[in-house]
């Protein structure tokens, strides 16, 4: 005989093992079907639909036994579903008869979990949330924390488990956070797929996490839609990417397309540079207008009459025709290749009117085709709508941009000219922001397919050539952007988000504010926002969450080998170790941590130019004069590398701070 259980926390556990065994039970249905899925499909197009779905499936309901299948639970007491009680989790669980044993955490109702409050009960007398104990094979049950919203108990930011949860150490790739979004969040998540967003937020505020978990909200409330227009994330560079690209799959999602801006437009190889003077002209708006111009100039207005020979016939275009004709495609404004062929099919409808009108019958549609191709009409389309590609057009503006002068100085004209041309397109060192013209020059003449929905993370850094690289990609879709114009560090970066939006093609997108920090201790959020006065933009100051973790700034003689030694004291406590260092040691550190023999995979000696959206749990900040000399922007690089600490920093210098970060 078994006894009836009664502890609660048993009761849980058994709704646990009941919920893994009802998932091992969907996925194995989910095989099942797979491997029949080709027999039943009736063609070879919906089979391999079909097939694509049901992987996907079984992909989405493997059983990651470290990923606590539920988090919350609701037990409702008012309205329709009175009664009732649901466990909250990543995915959808349902038993044989169809009833849910856990909500996926994007259902309408899960929504609940999120932003009940004792203010606003929404019908939940009591939101339980769980603690997990996540061992090295498997998560196991080990708590709960109720808020009984009908006795207007509630936690909010206290939560024992939300504390600690964000305290917990960091190591390896990011992980998401759906047992504790914020009701804050939660609103940015759940956003209508049709609207766009910009979210300003202070280091550490969550903002990549809740780009990432509402691209996993969009995929489940728009799944068919999404499916066919696609979700892309873009991230400022590889190392963030693969920081955060276990997030998605972890929330089952794994049809997320996750790039840098650069690989997103790369049609060219990159292999030079520029002056920084260049490059910022190259990513400035202006250019779009001195490309589009430059293109303009290559369709010419037809002089001479087209005449065409035809077996026997000749047939005759006058000018005045064929004038009109390319007037008229050009007031229609289409990309210039597409403009090339409209110009082209009414040649043609004419020679075809002309032909019917002489030989009193309709010529095949093969007949069309050869007058298309005959060198009478390709001369004439050559001369008055040439073929141009985007790599042409950017060497033909870049060998000589004498023709911007309306639209440039002359030194910015002279600043743009190559020195010396390449001798042919093929053998160009094109440089990074030549890529950024040559996908502006794309745009002009074909068309480019759109996203459904783009997340942009640190979006302050794109300059507006790159956003328009974006737009053009979103004309359909929306976008949600995540940013934070403290910072910025390109030369271009944003100081304006009404700027940025515009650039993006979607003027007047809403910036709602995140200021409550989830990452860095406030003694250390302290010590940064002592810089926000001096990066000149208008940024609400974070409040951090987190009154745990230390701050020392300690003046040495020598920083390298005090660098070292703060590394190694770091190692003593649990968690990631980094040393950020400005660019130009960071190669002498790595070589003084690697022979002090600290090759612990935990410490990481990283350049300051590649911190941005990073995060660990100790961190070393190596000379910040330095860091702030390097570049334009040092300050706000500074701003970045002070911020990325979980639970302790250390500054070390040998110089003067500098005067900004002194109280
Ligand atoms: N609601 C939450 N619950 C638990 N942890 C959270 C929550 N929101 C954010 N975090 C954690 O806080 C840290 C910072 O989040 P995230 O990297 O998304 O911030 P960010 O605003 O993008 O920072 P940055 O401006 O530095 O790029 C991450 O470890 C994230 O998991």
């Amino acid at each position: 005989m078994t006894l009836p259980l009664t502890d609660p926390l048993d009761l849980e556990r058994d709704h646990l093992v009941r919920s893994r065994a009802a998932l091992a039970r969907m996925r194995s249905h989910a095989e099942q079907l797979f491997s029949t899925g080709d027999k039943v499909a009736g063609d070879a197009y919906s089979s391999e639909t079909l097939g694509r779905t049901l992987r996907q499936r079984v992909a989405e309901l493997a059983d990651d036994p470290r990923a606590p299948l539920f988090f919350g639970k609701l037990t409702f007491d008012v309205g329709e579903h009175a009664g009732s009680r649901y466990h909250v989790g990543r995915r959808h669980i349902t038993d044989d008869a169809g009833e849910p044993l856990v909500l996926d955490w994007r259902a309408p109702l899960s929504r609940t979990f999120y932003q009940a409050s004792a203010r606003d009960p929404q019908g939940v007398a009591i939101r339980r949330r769980f603690g997990w104990a996540v061992g090295a094979t498997e998560a196991a049950l080990s708590g709960f924390e109720d808020e009984h919203l009908d006795r207007g108990e509630e936690l909010g930011t206290a939560s024992r488990i939300l504390t600690e949860e964000i305290e917990r150490p960091r190591v390896g790739p990011m992980r998401d956070i759906v047992a504790t979004i914020q009701p804050e969040q939660d609103v940015l998540v759940r956003a209508d797929l049709d609207a766009s967003i910009c979210v300003q937020g202070a280091p550490g505020t969550g903002k990549t996490a809740v780009g990432l978990h509402r691209a996993a909200y969009l995929l489940y409330a728009h799944r068919e839609r999404l499916r066919r227009s696609k979700v892309l994330v873009l991230g400022p560079n590889r190392a963030f990417l693969s920081y955060i690209a276990a997030v998605l799959p972890a929330l089952g999602e794994i049809d997320v397309e996750q790039s840098t801006v650069d690989e997103l437009i790369a049609r060219v190889q990159v292999r030079g540079t520029d002056a920084p003077a260049t490059a910022s002209l190259k990513h400035d708006p202006r250019l779009a207008v001195v490309l589009r111009q430059h293109l303009r100039r290559y369709v010419r207005k037809p002089v001479d009459p087209l005449t065409v020979t035809d077996g026997s016939w000749r047939w005759r275009i006058s000018v005045d025709a064929l004038v009109r004709i390319v007037d008229d495609v050009r007031r229609e404004d289409p990309p210039h290749a597409l403009g090339r062929e409209r110009v082209l099919a009414r040649v043609v409808a004419l020679l075809l009117r002309q032909a019917e009108a002489k030989r009193g019958d309709s010529p095949p549609e093969s007949w069309q085709r050869k007058m298309a191709r005959s060198p009478d009409v390709r001369a004439f389309l050559d001369f008055a709508w040439p073929a141009v590609t985007p790599e042409e057009l950017v060497f033909s503006l870049l060998s000589d941009p004498s023709g911007a002068a309306d639209v440039l100085s002359e030194a910015e004209i002279a600043a743009l000219a190559w020195e010396k041309p390449a001798r042919t397109v093929r053998a160009t060192k094109w440089s990074a922001a030549d890529a950024v013209l040559i996908d502006e020059a794309a745009g002009l003449i074909e068309r480019l397919p759109s996203y459904g929905h783009i997340v942009i993370d640190e979006a302050q850094d794109l300059s507006p050539m790159q956003c328009r690289a974006i737009a053009r990609r979103s004309e359909h879709g929306s976008f949600t952007l995540l940013g934070d114009l403290a910072q910025g560090t390109a030369p271009w970066a944003s100081r304006d988000w009404a700027d940025t939006v515009a650039h993006l093609g979607k003027p007047g997108t809403p910036v709602v504010p995140l200021t409550t920090g989830f990452r860095v201790p406030a003694a250390v959020v302290e010590l940064a926002n002592r810089l926000l006065p001096a990066l000149d933009v208008a940024v609400p100051p974070a409040e951090s969450l987190r009154r745990d973790g230390t701050l020392r700034l300690s003046p040495v003689e020598s920083v390298l080998p005090a660098a070292v030694a703060e590394a190694r004291a770091a190692l003593e406590f649990e968690g990631s170790v980094a040393v950020i260092a400005p660019d130009a040691s960071a190669p002498a550190l790595a070589a003084a941590v690697e022979a002090a023999g600290l090759d612990d995979e935990r410490v990481i000696v990283l350049p300051a130019s590649l911190a941005k959206g990073l995060e660990y749990d100790h961190v070393v900040v190596v000379e910040p004069a330095d860091i702030v000399a390097a570049e334009e922007r040092g300050l706000h690089r500074l701003y970045v590398v002070l911020t990325r600490a979980v639970s302790r920093l250390v500054v070390v210098h040998a110089r003067p701070l500098p005067d900004a970060l002194l109280p």
